[in-house]
């Protein structure tokens, strides 16, 4: 089953970062997510209740994420995967975080992951 349910471009402005000036504003992050889940069930019933509900999982990220306040992006991915698998019906995640306008002269910087439920 390779089934994805997609989040693509999720804004969400987070204090992070590793320098002083850093610390004094909050940045945009991008987040770019795949969630394996079995869409056959949802598709049969046509019920947002057998979903992967990509509203649900934005919002849960969109609160977590404004409150956090970490140094790197590999440490708020990580954390980013975890909440997912651990509330949702999900086997595997696939997750991008970007930092736009992080490097002079890159459109964006940041970590790509996979994680899977144990
Ligand atoms: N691999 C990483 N490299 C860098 C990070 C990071 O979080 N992971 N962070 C920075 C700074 O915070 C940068 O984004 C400021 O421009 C530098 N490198």
């Amino acid at each position: 089953m390779s089934d994805i349910v997609f989040i693509e471009g999720l804004q969400i402005d987070a204090l992070i970062g590793i320098y002083d000036w850093e610390r004094r504003i909050r940045q945009t992050l991008v987040f770019d997510i795949e969630m394996a889940f079995d869409n056959r069930i949802p598709a049969a019933s046509d019920s947002i209740d057998d979903t992967l509900n990509y509203k649900a999982v934005s919002k849960a990220l969109m609160a977590y994420v404004a409150e956090t306040e970490f140094g790197l992006v590999e440490t708020l991915a990580e954390r980013c995967a975890e909440l997912i698998l651990r509330e949702f019906k999900v086997s595997r995640v696939r997750l991008k975080l970007s930092k736009p306008g992080a490097v002079r002269g890159a459109r964006a910087v940041g970590v790509m992951i996979e994680r899977t439920r144990d």
